[in-house]
Parts: structure tokens; C-alpha cells; sequence
């Protein structure tokens, strides 16, 4: 349902994404890791036909991203980093705003804002104001925003950022009760959130996708067995590589000036 193919995306000289392939299909939901400035999010706005690519393609669905991307979108449910772009609205008028955006109306879009609401938890912040809400609030509203319509596909860029304990917990229910029908990626830098709902872990740097299997495959890379250890060896060894190419470009320019 979601294909990533040989995408690339470059700002500047900076190539921020570098050929990365993967698909998730429907009841899989795949954990992309990586550290700060990995291309985790780029990627992910390049599926969501939010970015053009600079090479490869994206599809949704079928739909590719960016040459289809009203088709594409229909089947998507997307949480952008951040926080909801219209900090006037109240979190039920950016679900309502999303619902009739996609052509919801009447007693549909009151019964999909209610369920969007209450799933994603907002309780009694749904008719405040976002610009005055918390961190984690603001994530929740845009999260009821994302899921409201519920796409067979959703794309969710550091989903529990924000949140407390307790509604991290919630939110991981909530995508564990999603998934069997949907295809859904999750970025993430909580490692424990693999183990907790991801059928599938892909680990990038530097714009590279650098392994991509079952939780428990991965976990056997690390020194002890778990996800965080093999987080650690893979993008360790991805820096050593980019060392040392960039030490022995170096010298070739020393040696020759
Ligand atoms: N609009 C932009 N203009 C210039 N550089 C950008 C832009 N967006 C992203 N980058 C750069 O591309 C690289 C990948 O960024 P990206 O946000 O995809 O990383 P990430 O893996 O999501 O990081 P994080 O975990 O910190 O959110 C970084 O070096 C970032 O600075």
C-alpha cells in the first residue's frame, strides 16, 4: 500500500535522502528509526505528497505521490511534525475542517469528529483554543485530525512527541487497534515503541536505509540482543563509514595541492 522507490531528495548540496526503498502493505506497521537529521521525516513528507522528489517515486495506494497526489491522498491519514497549522481553530473545528475537506457532511462528519476526538484523546481541550494548549494536546488534536477520516493508510511523524506516560501508552493502543486493517508507518526515537507495536523496523542515517526487518531479526544485530544496542552498532558504523570516506577525500585534495 505505501512504496518507497529508490526516492531522493537533496537540499543543496545535502543529500538528505539517498535512494530509499521499502513498502508496507496492510496489517504491517513499520517503525522508522534513525537519529537527528536522518531523513526520517523527509522521506516521509515525500510519501505524503508533501515534497517532490528529486528522483524515485512514491505511491499511495497505487497513487503516486506527487504525479497523483489528490488520488494518493485519499487513502492517507497524515501527522506532520509539529504542531496543527491553525492555532485559532479549536481542536473539534480542525477535525471538522479535515472531515469536510474530504467531503464529509451531516450526521457522517458528527459521528467521525466524535470518534477522531475521543480515540485520540482530547477530551475537554476539543473546544479551546490550539494556540493555547499544551505541547501534548496540540499533538493529540492533530493526530484526531489525521485519523479522523479513517484512511486504510497513515503516516505518523513522532506520533507520542509530547505526550505523557500515560497518553503515549493510549496512543500506542490506539495504533496497535488500528493496524490490523491499515498499512501504517510510525517515526519514532523511542526504541521501546518498536517493541510495542511495530511489525517491522527500518533504521536510516544519513539519508540510508541500513537494515529493514522483524523487530526481533533486528534486535539480534546488537551486542545484547535488544533494538537499542543494534540502533547503536548500525549508526555507528554508518558515521565510521562517512569518517572515513570524508577523511581520505581530504588527503586526495592534500596530496593533491
Ligand atoms: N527544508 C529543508 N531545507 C534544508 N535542509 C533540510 C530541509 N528539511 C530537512 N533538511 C535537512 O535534511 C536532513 C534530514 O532532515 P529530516 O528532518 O528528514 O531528519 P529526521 O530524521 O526527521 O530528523 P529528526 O529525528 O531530528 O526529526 C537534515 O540534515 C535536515 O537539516
Amino acid at each position: 500500500m505505501i512504496v518507497a522507490d529508490r526516492l531522493v531528495k537533496r537540499f543543496g548540496h545535502h543529500l538528505a535522502v539517498d535512494h530509499v526503498s521499502f513498502s508496507v502493505g496492510r496489517g504491517e506497521v513499520l517503525g522508522f528509526l534513525g537519529p537527528n537529521g536522518a531523513g526520517k521525516s523527509t522521506t516521509m513528507r515525500m510519501l505524503a505528497g508533501c515534497l517532490e522528489p528529486d528522483d524515485g517515486a512514491a505511491s499511495l495506494n497505487g497513487y503516486d505521490s506527487s504525479l497523483k497526489r489528490r488520488e494518493a491522498q485519499r487513502f492517507l491519514g497524515y501527522l506532520p511534525e509539529g504542531a496543527p497549522a491553525y492555532p485559532a481553530m479549536t481542536p473539534r473545528g480542525f477535525v471538522r475542517f479535515h472531515l469536510r475537506a474530504r467531503g464529509f457532511s451531516g450526521a457522517g462528519l458528527k459521528r467521525a469528529e466524535t470518534l477522531a476526538l475521543d480515540r485520540a484523546r482530547v477530551g475537554a481541550a476539543a473546544d479551546k483554543a490550539i494556540a493555547t494548549l499544551s505541547k501534548g494536546y496540540k499533538r493529540r488534536a492533530a493526530l484526531a485530525a489525521a485519523i479522523a477520516h479513517d484512511p486504510p493508510i497513515l503516516i505518523l511523524d513522532e506520533p507520542t512527541d509530547g505526550l505523557d506516560p500515560n497518553q503515549k501508552d493510549g496512543v500506542r493502543s490506539l495504533i496497535r487497534e488500528m493496524a490490523a486493517h491499515k498499512a501504517i508507518i510510525i517515526s519514532t526515537h523511542l526504541l521501546d515503541e518498536v517493541d510495542a507495536i511495530c511489525t517491522r523496523a527500518a533504521v536510516i542515517a544519513d539519508g540510508r536505509i541500513l537494515a529493514d526487518d522483524t523487530p526481533q531479526k533486528l534486535a539480534e544485530i546488537g551486542e545484547d540482543g535488544t533494538i537499542g544496542s543494534a540502533f547503536r552498532a548500525l549508526t555507528r558504523a554508518a558515521h565510521e563509514s562517512i569518517r572515513a570516506k570524508d577523511t581520505s577525500a581530504i588527503g586526495r585534495k592534500e596530496a593533491a595541492a
